[in-house]
């Protein structure tokens, strides 16, 4: 319930933010932790520092962007990419499923599947610009894209890590990374929690290009200009032939999905290796 009246009430927001800008000139609306800019090639940025973690006001706002460029026709690509710097995003905030109830999780969970579900299956074409680390849900949402471009700075590294966290990495994170980079990289990447740097992402499939750190915005550009002069009927047909079992692998199961998350997350030994993965990351500070 208070979900929802938050996403009305953000809704609300963006569209009157959308109208006062497009009234300066500048084609953009923003949320908090989403600017999305649609002069030329619309763009995406997440914005939620320090680390564009996934928090649960940040997916409905990614969402909530989201579903406004879909409901715009005359939007037929958007570049993702991260206004943090160093940071592509760090994943789903571990905050958010550390200490926390079950009704909790579980309404957690549910945005997450729902972004998930949006991006993986949307029509329209999704470049990454990934400008930084992207472990865990931050390698989801750069997955769900239809091209990957890297920034070349072995500090960023990239791929589904959860196991080092003590976590399993849900069937459908499974199914995505396997879609990608093949069974057997992708058996051995999930349960190592290997975080690729960009040059062993390339040479596995995580990412379709790398290139100097400041060349990673025009690529992406160049990128989707080619995509954009393909058919949409043609290539959303496509796409969707290509995706649509592993999604609906989810949507048949999307309560099953949030009972299994919600009882795994609650256990005590979980929440004592999530502790001990916070600790270890505040810890390097010291
Ligand atoms: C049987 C199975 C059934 C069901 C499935 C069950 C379970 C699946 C469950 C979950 C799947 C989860 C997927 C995820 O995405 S989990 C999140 C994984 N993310 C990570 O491991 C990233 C951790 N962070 C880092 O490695 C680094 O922070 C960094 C490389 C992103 C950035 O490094 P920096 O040195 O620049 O910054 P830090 O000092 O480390 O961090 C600053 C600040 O931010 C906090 N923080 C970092 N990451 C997160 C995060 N993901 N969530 C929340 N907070 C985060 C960090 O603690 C620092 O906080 P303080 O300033 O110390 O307060």
């Amino acid at each position: 319930m208070a979900l929802a009246a938050a996403r009305r009430l953000l809704l609300h927001a963006g569209s009157r933010l959308g109208r006062r800008e497009a009234v300066d000139g500048a084609r953009r609306f923003a949320n908090k932790r989403v600017l999305v800019e649609t002069e030329g090639p619309a763009v995406m940025k997440l914005r939620n520092p320090p680390v564009n973690s996934l928090s649960l006001e940040c997916l409905t706002e990614f969402t909530i962007s989201l579903e406004k460029l879909e409901n715009d026709k005359s939007i037929r690509g958007v570049i993702l990419t991260s206004e943090c710097p160093g940071i592509f995003s760090a994943g789903l905030d571990l905050l958010e499923m550390y200490g926390r109830n079950p009704a909790h999780y579980a309404e957690y969970w549910k945005n997450v599947q729902e972004l998930w579900l949006r991006l993986y299956t949307s029509n329209m074409i999704l470049v990454s610009a990934i400008n930084g680390a992207s472990p865990a849900g931050g390698c989801l949402l750069a997955l769900c894209c239809d091209y990957r471009v890297m920034a070349d700075n072995p500090k960023y590294t990239i791929g589904l890590n959860e196991s080092l966290l003590g976590i399993v990495a849900p069937f459908w994170f499974k199914d995505m990374y396997v879609n990608t980079i093949g069974h057997r990289e992708a058996e051995r990447a999930l349960q190592l929690g290997t975080l690729f740097s960009p040059a062993e992402a390339l040479k596995v499939g995580v990412v379709d290009e790398v290139v100097p750190e400041d060349q990673v915005h025009s690529k992406a550009r160049s990128v989707m200009t080619k995509w954009l002069a393909i058919p949409d009927h043609s290539r959303q047909l496509t796409k969707n032939m290509m995706r649509k079992a592993t999604a609906d692998n989810l949507i048949k199961q999307r309560e099953a999905d949030i009972q299994n998350f919600t009882s795994f997350i609650s256990k005590d030994s979980i929440q004592k290796s999530l502790h001990m993965y916070l600790e270890k990351l505040k810890q390097k500070k010291g």
